[in-house]
């Protein structure tokens, strides 16, 4: 299957409106997330693999943000404890309505619900994994603690969380290196400075970021007893934490 190119910036706009994952982003997003973040496919695959080894029978493995499902499918495809199910929520119509059929079409023991809904909304049943593959960073800073509390609360002992996120560096010369060097790498897969540009000033207001200081901070805050960065390529980074 051919996978459709992402060139919603390509083109000037007269009025930029802010990011969002509507049916023009959902249509190409496949494309959009492998061209525009430096090792996608391995945090996903790897998300995979620590899934497999966290999973604790009788309990939900969550996929908060789940948008097509790459990562639903991760844990689908590596879940082998007995009892579990895989619940992916998504507050975009448009890539919920895509994502079932998708994990769908895949071979998998486990049972997969995606849900359209707000994470912050969300009532957790027990969980032993949960996964935020970039998706805390679309959260209202403000609000960011009390999801990571939440979760927290429901999550059992021994369990794993998975937060990757694009972070910014406290120092402004390396994050300047950082961020042209992410340009750099759109650059390299086809984007042009309009679609770069263009791209940069809609996520201004929708994608803040936060140091990955802030983020090990929070994540210790909120009850994770070990915590641990095991992924980074510029400004892209995944960690995993252990309640
Ligand atoms: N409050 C919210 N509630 C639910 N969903 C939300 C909320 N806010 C944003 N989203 C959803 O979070 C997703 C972020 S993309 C995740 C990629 C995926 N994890 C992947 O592994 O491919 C990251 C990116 O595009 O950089 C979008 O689908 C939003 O609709
Ligand atoms: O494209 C970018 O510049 C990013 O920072 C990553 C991204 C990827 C997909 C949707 C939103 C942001």
């Amino acid at each position: 299957m051919t996978v459709p190119r992402d060139a919603i910036y390509a083109q000037p706009y007269s009025e930029l409106g802010d990011f969002a994952f509507d049916e023009k982003v959902a249509e190409v997003f496949p494309d959009m997330i492998n061209r525009s973040v430096p090792g996608y496919a391995t945090m996903v695959h790897t998300i995979g693999r620590l899934a497999g080894r966290f999973a604790q029978p009788d309990s939900v493995l969550y996929d908060l943000g789940c948008s097509l499902g790459a990562s639903t499918l991760a844990l689908k495809q590596n879940n082998k404890a007995p009892g579990c199910s895989i619940i992916g929520i998504d507050s975009s119509a448009a890539m919920v309505e895509r994502c079932q059929a998708h994990v769908d079409a895949f071979r998998g023991d486990t049972p997969v619900h995606i849900e359209q809904g707000d994470i912050l909304q969300t009532k957790y049943k027990p969980c032993s994994v949960v996964i935020l593959n970039f998706t805390l960073q679309f959260i209202a800073p403000e609000k960011r603690q009390q999801l990571l509390q939440q979760i927290s609360d429901a999550m059992l002992p021994g369990g794993l969380l998975v937060l990757s996120e694009k972070v910014r560096e406290p120092e402004t010369v390396c994050d300047q290196v950082l961020v042209d060097l992410h340009h750099d790498f759109k650059r390299d897969n086809g984007y042009s400075e309009l679609e770069i540009s263009q791209k940069r000033a809609a996520l201004e207001n929708v994608m803040r970021l936060d140091t990955l200081q802030q983020h090990q901070q929070r994540l210790q805050e909120t009850g994770f007893s070990q915590v641990q960065n095991w992924y980074r390529c510029f400004n892209f980074t995944s960690t995993f934490a252990i309640k």
